[in-house]
């Protein structure tokens, strides 16, 4: 494609941070991010990009629409993600807008052909598998504690560590109680990437050990209840959403007043709370199959609790959710389910019974067909 050099024609433009990264580590990459040094808003916006950034001049490529940033510095003043000082003009040099970024690895640039631009030393990181801050700055920004977590999340397969000093800063942040400057939103929305990366617990006990995991999730700042969750997501029934299923698999062993205080404080949405409570109340279920041996009132306990009779498609998931440890349940309740569902509340209408007696009566056959379905 030969448009997007025409628009671009008398800038410098690099390509920089994740791309470059992931390319290098055979990752597959994701989007591609630009930087363009020494234009202003107004050359950029004559040639036809258009502007996105609220807070710094961002801006989409007319015929690419990649995402395409004027080379920028940036000050911390105040609290938390917000307070930034952004400095943007066609002085600033690629160096300076690399020397803001996170970690060395993030902080690279190539150029169009190729060359790689790295004052930061990311290319020996990588090779070395280490994540490392790219300067003191670093602590400007706490949101970067939860970043450094998550990309260890993802990467730590391949043998990364967190470099000592980057771990202290991570503790700064943490320690001075700017980490709880961080408002719930961010810290939700680092955590769902962090759900959806192939290891991980790591950003969990990453935020354990720097002290952010006691201020934002206490509810799971236990060795024992990290084991306990590391264990459970290594297991998923098939879904379209293994990120929420972590989730409700990392809660399913808290208390009911501790998974919805921690649900509360995260700001996390309905549907992943929802599934969390479904799951813990599963896995009840499943304890007291190992333990004591269910009751009829008990499964259709869990139907009521599930919600089963109005939203019946709860059902297959958290039966493929037992079926990992337990299949025999798993078929106990499937035939439980068979049988209850089968009554219709017609047929007891037709029979003449109204009001309350009918939800009685209801409530009855459903017990004794589960019943039945158990002793078979
Ligand atoms: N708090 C932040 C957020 C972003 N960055 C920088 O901005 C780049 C782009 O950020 P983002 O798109 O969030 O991350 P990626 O590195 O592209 O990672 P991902 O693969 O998760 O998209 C990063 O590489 C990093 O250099 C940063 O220094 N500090």
């Amino acid at each position: 494609m030969d448009e997007p050099r025409d628009v671009l024609e008398g800038f410098a433009v690099y390509r920089v941070g994740g791309a470059v990264r992931d390319a290098r580590l055979g990752w597959p990459v994701t989007d591609e991010d630009w930087v363009v040094v020494g234009a202003t808003p107004e050359e950029l916006t004559a040639r036809g990009f258009i502007p996105v950034g609220r807070d710094f001049p961002v801006f989409l490529h007319p015929v690419t629409h990649a995402e395409y940033a004027l080379a920028r510095t940036e000050r911390k003043q105040g609290h938390g993600y917000t307070g930034f000082v952004v400095h943007a003009s066609p002085e600033v040099t690629l160096e300076e807008d690399l020397a803001r970024r996170d970690l060395t690895i993030n902080a690279m640039a190539e150029d169009p052909e190729g060359h790689l631009v790295d004052p930061f030393q990311g290319a020996e990181d990588l090779d070395a598998r280490v994540l490392r801050h790219v300067s003191e700055a670093f602590v400007e920004d706490p949101l970067r504690v939860l970043r450094t977590a998550r990309f260890w999340a993802r990467y730590r397969d391949l043998g990364f560590v967190i470099a000592a000093d980057t771990k202290r800063l991570m503790r700064r942040l943490c320690d001075s109680g700017e980490i709880g400057h961080l408002v719930a939103e961010r810290v939700w929305q680092e955590t769902v990437k962090a759900l959806a990366e192939p290891r991980p617990i790591a950003y969990f006990q990453a935020l354990q050990a720097c002290g952010a995991l006691a201020v934002w999730m206490p509810e799971l700042d236990a060795d024992a209840a990290l084991d306990l969750g590391e264990q459970a997501m290594a297991t998923l029934p098939v879904s379209d959403d293994p990120a929420m299923w972590r989730w409700a698999r990392l809660l399913e062993a808290l208390a009911d007043e501790s998974r919805e205080a921690l649900c509360e404080r995260l700001r996390v949405p309905n549907a992943w709370r929802e599934l969390a409570r479904q799951v813990a109340r599963t896995r009840a279920l499943r304890q007291k199959y190992d333990n004591a041996g269910l009751t009829g009132a008990d499964v259709m306990a869990w139907f009521d609790a599930i919600d089963a009779w109005r939203r019946s498609e709860r059902i297959a998931p958290l039966q493929r959710y037992l079926a990992l440890a337990a299949p025999a349940l798993s078929t106990c309740v499937d035939e439980a389910w068979q049988a209850a569902s089968a009554i219709q509340p017609r047929a007891l209408l037709e029979e003449g019974y109204r009001g309350k007696a009918l939800g009685e009566a209801l409530a009855q056959r459903r017990l004794d067909s589960i019943e039945n379905a158990l002793r078979r």
